[in-house]
C-alpha cells in the first residue's frame, strides 16, 4: 500500500451536540477518525468525553450535528465499567464467548494477540487489573473491528502496567491497521502512542498532535497543573543527592518536610 495515499475516513462527527433535558453535555464537537489513527480525548471529569465516545459508537444519539460512518463499519467497544456478577464464577474461556460465538482458535488468537493465551482458564475474579483489560480488548478484537473504542483503558492499573497496555495499544494497531479512539486522564504515558489528542471541554478545547497540544494556552489553562505534575514524573525530580559513597542526602524543606518526588499520586 502507497503510505501517501490518503487513510480511509472511519467516522467523522461534524458539530454534534447532545443535549439532556435543557442542559447541554458537549457542543460543537468535529472530529474524524482515519483507519490506522490512534485519537485520544482527555479533559477533566465531566467533560464529554465519555459521551463523545458513545456518540462514536451510536450508543448516543446526537440531538444535532451529523455522524458519518464508513459503510459496514464494525467498532469494537471496550466500556468503562463491565455489568459483570462477580459472586458468579466466570472463567476467561466463558467471557469471551458471553456475548458471541467463536472457534477456540480464534479465542486462542484473540488472546494470543493481547499476550494473555496463558490466562484462558483463569477466573476472572482473580485477574489484575492490567491482565482484565488484556482480555477486555481480547473480546473486542475478536470481531476483527475495523475501529476500536477504549473508555479509559488503563485504570485499576499501576504506573508500569499503563506503559505496557498503551504499547499493546499502539501493537494492535500497528498490526490489525484498525482506528483507535481513546479516553485518557493520563497523558504523560499516552502522548506517546497517541497521534492526535483532542482536549475537550464540553466542547473541543484544542487538539492536534500531542506535542502542540501540551504546549497550547487552551490546554495549559485547563489541565495545565495536572500537566505539568505528570511531567514532573518524568522530570523525576528527586530533593535528594547520592554522593559518591553512595549516601543518600535528603533536603529538608523550609516545612520540614522531606519529599522524594517522584509525582505519584
Ligand atoms: N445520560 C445523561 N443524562 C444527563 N447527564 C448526563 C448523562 N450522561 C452524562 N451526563 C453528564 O454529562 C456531562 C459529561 O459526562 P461524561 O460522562 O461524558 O464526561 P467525562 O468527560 O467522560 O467524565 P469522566 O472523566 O468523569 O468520566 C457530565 O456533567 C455528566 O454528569
Amino acid at each position: 500500500m502507497d503510505a501517501r495515499a490518503p487513510k480511509e475516513t472511519l467516522i467523522r462527527l461534524e458539530s454534534v451536540a447532545v443535549k439532556s433535558g435543557r442542559r447541554t453535555l458537549v457542543s460543537g464537537i468535529d472530529l474524524s477518525i482515519a483507519r490506522g489513527e490512534i485519537v485520544t480525548l482527555i479533559g477533566p471529569n465531566g467533560s464529554g468525553k465519555s459521551t463523545t465516545a458513545k456518540v462514536v459508537t451510536g450508543v448516543v444519539k446526537p440531538t444535532s450535528g451529523t455522524v458519518a460512518r464508513a459503510p459496514k463499519l464494525n467498532i469494537g467497544y471496550v466500556p468503562q465499567k463491565l455489568a459483570i456478577d462477580w459472586t458468579l464464577p466466570l472463567t476467561v474461556a466463558r467471557l469471551m464467548t458471553l456475548t458471541g460465538r467463536f472457534s477456540a482458535g480464534e479465542i486462542d488468537a484473540a488472546l494470543e494477540a493481547v499476550g494473555a493465551r496463558h490466562l484462558l482458564h483463569a477466573a476472572v475474579q482473580e485477574l489484575s487489573g492490567g491482565e482484565f483489560q488484556r482480555v477486555l480488548f481480547a473480546r473486542a478484537m475478536i470481531r476483527k473491528p475495523d475501529l476500536m473504542v477504549l473508555d479509559e483503558p488503563v485504570q485499576g492499573v499501576d504506573f508500569s502496567g499503563e506503559v505496557a497496555l498503551y504499547e499493546l495499544i499502539r501493537k494492535i494497531r500497528d498490526t490489525t491497521n484498525c482506528g483507535i479512539l481513546m479516553i485518557s486522564h493520563d497523558l504523560h504515558v499516552v502522548m506517546a502512542e497517541t497521534d492526535t489528542v483532542i482536549c475537550l471541554n464540553g466542547h473541543v478545547c484544542c487538539r492536534g498532535t500531542p506535542e502542540t497540544v501540551k504546549s497550547s494556552p487552551e490546554y495549559q489553562q485547563l489541565l495545565g497543573d495536572r500537566g505539568a505534575r505528570a511531567l514532573a514524573f518524568y522530570h523525576h525530580h528527586h530533593d535528594h543527592e547520592h554522593t559518591a559513597d553512595g549516601a543518600v542526602h535528603v533536603h529538608r524543606h523550609a516545612d520540614g518536610a522531606s519529599h522524594e518526588g517522584h509525582g505519584h499520586g
